[in-house]
């Protein structure tokens, strides 16, 4: 469970400061699949790292599970991270000159575990997104929606407590994107708790609860 209290969060500008948060409570329940909505500029993004353990706030506090991560320093933050979060992104961030497998492989490079055992990790995870047969190949040598399936395994590997996903499907045509929300939705079936961050309202119709964010505040 995740819970936020009075988030907020400035960024400097040329003409003095941009309020992107003003004072954001939120709470996720274990196991619920919410969707952060919002115009451009929002705020939406913020949310999501802020809450993802990779960007302090301005001021509030940020728990998981009764833990307040920002008050952990920077190496158990991330050692947090590691062990609790996933995270998929629009542009996938798939390491160009790796395989499918040794990019799934890379969250779990912090973690004191055999080489073996990653592999073994990591294989599952493409398995479990339909890409058994695709653990060799270079991102390169994989379409938009497989390359995406790889993200989404490299987001699970971990099996984390939560899954983070910033505009998830925003490369994708619509065919795609529905693959991707399906498998989100099978996630979520299993029992994964999952924070999206999305433009599309497509999207929004597969999660639990949305959310709207206007001018830094919850709507
Ligand atoms: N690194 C930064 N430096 C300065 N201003 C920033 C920075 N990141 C975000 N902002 C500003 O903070 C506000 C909120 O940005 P944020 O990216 O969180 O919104 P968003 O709702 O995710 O937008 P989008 O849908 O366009 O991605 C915007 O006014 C943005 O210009």
């Amino acid at each position: 469970m995740i819970t936020a209290h009075h988030i907020t969060k400035e960024y400097p500008s040329g003409e003095g400061a941009v309020a992107a948060l003003r004072g954001v409570d939120l709470t996720v329940e274990t196991g619920e699949f919410v969707c952060i909505m919002g115009q451009s500029g929002s705020g939406k993004s913020t949310l999501l790292t802020i809450l993802g353990g990779m960007c302090h706030p301005g001021s509030g506090s940020v728990e998981v599970d009764g833990t307040a991560i920002y008050r952990l320093d920077d190496n158990g933050l991330a050692d947090f991270r590691a062990r609790h979060f996933g995270f998929i992104f629009q542009s996938f961030h798939l390491v160009p000159y790796l395989t499918a497998q040794e990019n799934v492989m890379l969250p779990l490079a912090p973690l004191a575990m055999a080489a073996a055992e990653k592999r073994r990790l990591a294989n599952d995870a493409l398995a479990r997104m339909g890409l058994a047969g695709c653990t060799g190949r270079l991102p390169g040598r994989l379409s938009g929606g497989e390359q995406e399936r790889v993200a989404i395994a490299r987001a699970v590997v971990n099996r984390p407590a939560i899954l983070f996903a910033d505009e998830p499907t925003g490369n994708l045509d619509s065919a795609t994107s529905d693959q991707v929300m399906g498998l989100f939705t099978e996630l979520h079936q299993a029992g994964q708790t999952i924070v999206m961050v999305t433009h599309n309202p497509d999207n929004g119709h597969y999660a639990q609860r949305t959310i709207r964010l206007k001018d830094g505040l919850l709507l």
